[in-house]
């Protein structure tokens, strides 16, 4: 349930059991200064005046003992995050200084804050955008620069702009169309070419942005790779020489990994997660059958297969055992070992037009590898335009409901339907556009989108 008028209170920063420096217990509500003052005690010939910071101490008022030394920052209503007052307290970092803040917090009145319920209040309160607000989920989870510069742009309002700007278009078109439901006899009949004109411009619009959801959703949750292969080619090799660690072991004993290790790189600004993987092979050793399995379910759930060949010993029956089950899949082929004296490899390189050569022990081909990985991904994936930003998946599907109702207006259009026809799919159009800027928003919909938020947010 949504409710503005009650004072939140969450901790700001990360709740890691680790020790940060500083961590931040924040509040937001009419309550905030109130709350803040019970429980803080600085000097007494200092105001509480918006944005200036004031040292002191928190102190619980009922015991009087004191819990941490705190700056203390007040945001006053309505320059702040969530245009409330909020008052934010810097405490000391690690676990009990913020957690025993935040109680006192509680104990005065504040309620625990929702996930991305300060978020939730500033997109309520008029501050931000929906769309920037999700922006600011992505941002805080971007997992490279890159995406965390789409996130920004995304939270600049880059985003919302284009899209509310069909909006307008298509209820331009609304009133038009109904004035002649209305009042069809005084005015001139509809210029049906030039509808359905606009209709395509803003169709190409549409299908301009929505072809950044792929990117959009590389740049986010990146790509997992598989390494796989016979024993022995190299694969843990390859892992390493990437991550340029040794995270995996390396001997030249044919089933040397067991499981499954896992590394992550960011390559061309896509987070990738690299799985190597136990060689696989007919065994009777127990620990080894599982690894083979693991190494089975890891190739199936990648989005991207690196199937790594030994390039001395050529294609085998081992190999073709293991790609057989893998021909469907999006997969790479990687020709390890060149270092040392090689078949004839021209009939596998035929029938492989993506493939690398490396020497993974040496630590040679790993540009080429990377190059050939965002060749594969970006197949047509990134338009010359809106390189800047990019649609979640939220975004996407409702901009393919927004586009397929168009779509159903330039048909009821041919068909000669009457006008009714036309505006209810027109109608269906705006209103899924308005579910992306947040012009059309059901309290479901937020519930959703700000559940996936973390706490503080
Ligand atoms: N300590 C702290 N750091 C933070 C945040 C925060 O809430 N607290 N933010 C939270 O995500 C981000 C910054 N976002 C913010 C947005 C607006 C205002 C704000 O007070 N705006 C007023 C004053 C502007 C001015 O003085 O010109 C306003 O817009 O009226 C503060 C933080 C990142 N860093
Ligand atoms: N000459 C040469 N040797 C390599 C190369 N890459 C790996 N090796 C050697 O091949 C042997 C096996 O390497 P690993 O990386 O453990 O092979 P793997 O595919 O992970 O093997 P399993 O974990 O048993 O499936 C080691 O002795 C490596 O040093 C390479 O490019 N050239
Ligand atoms: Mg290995």
């Amino acid at each position: 349930m949504i409710q503005l008028g009650t004072t939140i209170a969450a901790i700001a920063t990360a709740i890691v059991p680790e020790q940060g420096s500083i961590g931040i217990v924040r509040l937001s509500g009419p309550e905030a200064v109130a709350i803040a003052q019970r429980i803080f005690r600085g000097r007494k010939d200092r105001a509480w005046s918006s944005h200036q910071v004031l040292y002191g101490h928190v102190v619980d008022p009922n015991s009087q003992t004191v819990i941490d030394e705190v700056l203390l920052l007040p945001m006053l209503a309505p320059r702040s995050y969530t245009k409330e007052d909020v008052v934010e307290l810097h405490c000391h970092g690690g676990l009990m200084p913020v957690q025993q803040v935040l109680q006192l917090c509680l104990s005065q009145g504040a309620k625990l804050a929702q996930p991305g319920e300060f978020t939730l209040r500033a997109v309520l309160n008029g501050r931000l955008e929906l769309t920037q607000a999700e922006s600011i989920a992505d941002l805080v989870g971007a997992k490279s620069p890159q995406a965390a510069q789409m996130a920004l742009a995304g939270l600049q309002g880059k985003l919302a702009q284009p899209i509310r700007q069909i909006r307008a278009q298509c209820l331009d078109l609304l009133a038009e169309i109904e004035a002649r439901l209305d009042f069809a006899d005084d005015l001139p009949p509809l210029a049906e070419a030039g509808i359905h004109t606009a209709l395509n411009q803003l169709l190409e619009e549409l299908e301009i942005i929505l072809s950044t959801a792929n990117r959009g959703e590389l740049l986010r949750t990146g790509l997992k790779v598989a390494i796989v292969g016979r024993p022995n080619v190299g694969k843990s090799s390859l892992l390493n020489a990437w991550s340029r660690t040794d995270r995996a072991i390396v001997t030249d004993l044919p089933g040397t990994t067991r499981d499954v290790v896992e590394s992550s790189l960011v390559v061309g600004g896509i987070p990738i997660q690299v799985l190597d993987t136990a060689g696989m092979r007919d065994t009777e050793d127990q620990v080894e059958k599982i690894g083979v399995e693991r190494s089975r379910q890891a190739a199936s759930q990648a989005d991207l297969v690196l199937f790594v060949l030994d390039a001395q010993a050529g294609w085998t029956e081992g190999d073709q055992a293991i790609y057989e089950p893998l021909k469907s899949r999006p997969l790479l082929l990687v020709i390890n070992k060149i270092d040392l004296a090689t078949p004839d490899l021209t009939p596998i390189l035929e029938q492989f037009p993506c493939h690398v050569k490396t020497a993974a022990a040496q630590g040679t081909g790993i540009t080429e590898l990377e190059q050939a990985i965002l060749e594969q991904v970006h197949q047509g994936q990134v338009t010359a335009a809106n390189l800047d930003i990019a649609i979640n998946q939220r975004q996407g599907a409702t901009l393919t409901q927004a586009w397929q109702s168009l779509k159903q207006v330039q048909q009821a259009i041919a068909e000669q339907l009457p006008l009714d026809f036309w505006t209810i799919d027109l109608r269906a159009a705006i209103t899924a556009l308005g579910e992306v800027t947040g012009e059309e928003l059901t309290e479901s919909m937020l519930a959703r989108i700000f559940s996936q938020f973390c706490i503080g947010k």
